[in-house]
């Protein structure tokens, strides 16, 4: 197979209808996820960070969030959550099929890049870097509601990062010869300064932080009475983004770009 077939077999590979894969669309929803990210980590960090919750216990196979999680992603499995390529399960392994038939949308992904699942890198990032961030010290007993606010604010984190694929896939289609010269190449510092935008970056931390300060105001009738009074610091929002969020999105990208031709 020579270079130019090859172009044209790789762009014509699962055609989808244009918003879904144009990338001001894409990142538009990209914005609109910050909002579910900002709240779902404010009404975590409510509770303090309850860390029982986290421990093995008898009885339990593991941890009792770890239950709390296996099971809710086993209804969420049945009601036919994960037939959505956006959606990604935490414990992937033995999750009963879904009660209902897929929807039967098209695929416009490469099936392998759609079946890239860094949801354990997500976790270990989520118990080790955020939770300590994000949560006060204490424990006031309220596991299960606690563990409600984790798995609201993982899915958030999860899908947001994950979308990834579908950016990694429009920049691939958009200029197929230099992604094909580093895929083939297997290059991955190339693949990340091709689709890197930094501008584009430094807007969304502005963004993020600002969203952060309104969304987490006290709101009263009283004019301003309450300004810096945030529920959870500003900063730490775009900490999350710069230093988590956007990299993981990009490691996505470069996973998704290194499996693109197979
Ligand atoms: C997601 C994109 O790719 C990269 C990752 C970004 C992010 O995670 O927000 C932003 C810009 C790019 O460096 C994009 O181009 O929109």
């Amino acid at each position: 197979i020579d270079d130019t077939s090859l172009f044209k077999y790789v762009s014509e590979m699962g055609n989808c209808s244009d918003d879904m894969l144009n990338l001001d669309s894409l990142r538009k929803s990209l914005v609109r996820e910050e909002d579910t990210i900002i709240f779902s980590l404010i009404e975590r960090a409510k509770y303090p960070v309850n860390s029982p919750l986290y421990d093995e216990r008898p009885g339990f196979s593991g941890s009792l969030f770890e239950f709390f999680v296996k099971e809710s992603e086993a209804v969420q499995a049945k009601a036919g959550r994960y037939l959505s390529v956006k959606e990604n399960a935490f414990f992937p392994d033995n999750l009963p099929p879904s009660l209902l038939p897929p929807c039967g949308s098209q695929q416009v992904l490469n099936p392998r890049g759609a079946s890239i699942n860094i949801n354990e890198k997500i976790l270990n990032m989520y118990y080790k870097n955020l939770l300590p961030l994000i949560t006060s010290d204490g424990d006031d007993g309220n596991y299960a509601i606690t563990a409600d606010r984790d798995l609201d604010f993982l899915q958030a984190l999860s899908r947001r990062i994950h979308l990834g694929k579908f950016v990694a896939e429009i920049k691939f289609r958009e200029s197929p010869q230099d992604y094909t010269r580093a895929i083939l190449a297997q290059d991955k510092d190339s693949l990340m300064k091709l689709l890197t935008f930094e501008s584009v970056e430094e807007m969304i931390k502005k963004r993020v932080e600002k969203k952060a300060m309104v969304f987490g105001q006290d709101v009263d009738l009283n004019e301003n009475d309450n300004v810096g009074n945030y529920k959870v610091n500003p900063s730490v929002v775009s900490r999350l983004y710069g230093e988590w969020v956007i990299p993981l999105t990009k490691f996505v990208e470069v996973e998704y770009l290194l499996c693109r031709l197979d």
